[in-house]
């Protein structure tokens, strides 16, 4: 039997630092930020949608899209997320689905990183949550520094997720990033030993 693990968290709360460290030790990864880059490609039928809906100043001169305009827009606005997440999460979810049957066939573990594996209720779709969480202070400061934003802007997107209270909830498992990368390490290793066991 194939275990699908979903792991998720808040924007920047080290989801992909964990997911490298998994993919060194030859577990799978199904990664929903690059599926969501995937589907919107130019002549896709979902880059169509985006721009009928936020219109062509949403597109490069290349044709592609404009992912800082569009963050920038829908980060500011409740509704035009909304808009943004009914247009690409079922598309998301059917890759999900797709990529999930294929690995299912030579491995007896598959990662779905995915930040909104809650927000957008397809927990369904994994067997286990585990789930990175950070304080918010450093949450703020990471995410500041990786995409260069200011701290109102960082605080917006953090907002426009699901708090990590509501997101314990659904937890199996924690992982604290809070401290440096031996420490997120330490209990990468930790799981995969006493909780996965023999499975990978
Ligand atoms: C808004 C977009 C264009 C911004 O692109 P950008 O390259 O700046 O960011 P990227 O895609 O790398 O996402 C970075 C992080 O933002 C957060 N985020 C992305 N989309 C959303 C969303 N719809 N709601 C809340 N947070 C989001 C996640 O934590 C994600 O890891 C892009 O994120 C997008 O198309 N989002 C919709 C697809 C989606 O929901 N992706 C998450 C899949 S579970
Ligand atoms: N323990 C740590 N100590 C210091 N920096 C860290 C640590 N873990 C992650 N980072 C840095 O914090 C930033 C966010 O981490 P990462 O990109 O893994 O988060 P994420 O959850 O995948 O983000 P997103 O939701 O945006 O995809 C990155 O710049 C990463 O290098």
């Amino acid at each position: 039997m194939t275990k699908v693990i979903g792991l998720t968290g808040g924007i920047a709360s080290g989801k992909s630092t964990v997911s490298n460290m998994l993919r060194d030790r030859n577990i799978p990864i199904i990664d929903a930020d690059l599926i969501s880059r995937q589907i919107v490609e130019p002549g896709s039928p979902t880059l169509h949608e985006i721009s009928k809906a936020f219109g062509c100043d949403v597109l490069k001169e290349d044709g592609t899209l404009d992912r800082k305009k569009l963050g920038n827009i829908v980060f500011s606005d409740k509704c035009k997320l909304e808009k943004l997440n009914e247009i690409t999460h079922k598309r998301i979810g059917e890759e999900f689905v797709k990529r999930i049957e294929e690995l299912k066939k030579d491995n007896k573990l598959i990662i779905v990183d995915a930040p909104l594996l809650i927000e957008a209720k397809m927990m369904d779709l994994v067997d286990e949550i585990w789930l990175v969480v950070v304080d918010e202070q450093v949450q703020i400061d990471r995410l500041m520094k990786r995409n260069n934003l200011s701290k109102e802007d960082a605080i917006k997107r953090i907002k426009s997720q699901m708090s990590l209270e509501e997101k314990k909830k659904y937890a199996h498992i924690i992982i604290d990033n809070n401290k440096n990368i031996h420490h997120l390490k330490e209990q990468v290793e930790y799981i995969l030993k006493n909780v996965i066991g023999g499975l990978n």
